[in-house]
């Protein structure tokens, strides 16, 4: 499952939150970029995000399972062309609770593997050049399934806090494509950001310019 010839081993970053370099092979990258290719397509496709105060992000973003917006979740896109959103595929819970498993395996939570994980949500991020996230917390989710981001394409600087304040300390991590990072139990209300990402890192083979992470979450609690 990775480009090296010993693949890295799953690193805690912070208490419940996993890096797992490596955890997605050449095919899955392939399959996951084409999926996000059609999710993309209009209606409910990728979008723009303005922001209350008015500010846009600067990532573009497509959504499954139910629409996010600042700040909440909708069943079409309310502040798009008002479709309603894609479906959340089954194989994408699948691989999120393989890269769940796999990284709690490696660093144990106290309470154990979380159990009976449903999920069923989805946010696809885009990133140009220039695209960047700041600090936030996921917080508009109803259950504390732990968040799983896979990352495609160009490396990024993954920054993460902790739950206490957007200033505190934090700790930066690469996430190159095919990466996966977890975070759950104490991490799952985290400040994180992405201050930058690495253009032209990309592998060629994929066939993807700029960066695209795709975060699986939990609506409700199961
Ligand atoms: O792009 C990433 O890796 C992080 C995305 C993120 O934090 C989010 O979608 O809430
Ligand atoms: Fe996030």
């Amino acid at each position: 499952m990775t480009e090296e010839l010993f693949p890295a081993e799953p690193r805690e970053v912070a208490p419940g939150a996993v890096h797992l370099p490596g955890r997605l092979g050449r095919e899955e990258q392939r399959e996951l970029l084409a999926a996000c290719r059609r999710w993309a397509l209009p209606p409910a496709g990728l979008r723009t995000v303005t922001m209350p105060r008015g500010g846009r992000m600067s990532v573009r973003q497509v959504c499954l399972g139910r629409h996010w917006y600042p700040y909440g979740y909708a069943r079409t896109v309310v502040d798009g062309d008002g479709a309603p959103v894609k479906e959340f595929p089954a194989w994408l819970g699948e691989w999120a609770r393989g890269a769940v498993a796999a990284a709690y395996d490696a660093h144990p939570l106290p309470g154990g593997q979380p159990e009976r994980l449903a999920y069923d949500i989805a946010l696809v991020n885009f990133y140009d050049d220039r695209a960047r996230m700041g600090m936030h917390r996921d917080s508009d989710e109803q259950s504390s399934a732990p968040v799983v981001s896979f990352s495609l394409g160009d490396t990024c600087v993954f920054r993460f806090g902790d739950a206490e304040d957007r200033g505190s300390p934090y700790a930066d991590t690469e996430l190159a494509g095919g990466d996966a990072f977890v975070f759950g139990g104490p991490a799952r209300l985290a400040y994180h950001g992405v201050p930058r990402t690495r253009p032209g890192t990309a592998p060629a083979w994929l066939g993807l310019r700029g960066r695209l992470s795709v975060t699986v979450r939990q609506f409700e609690p199961s």
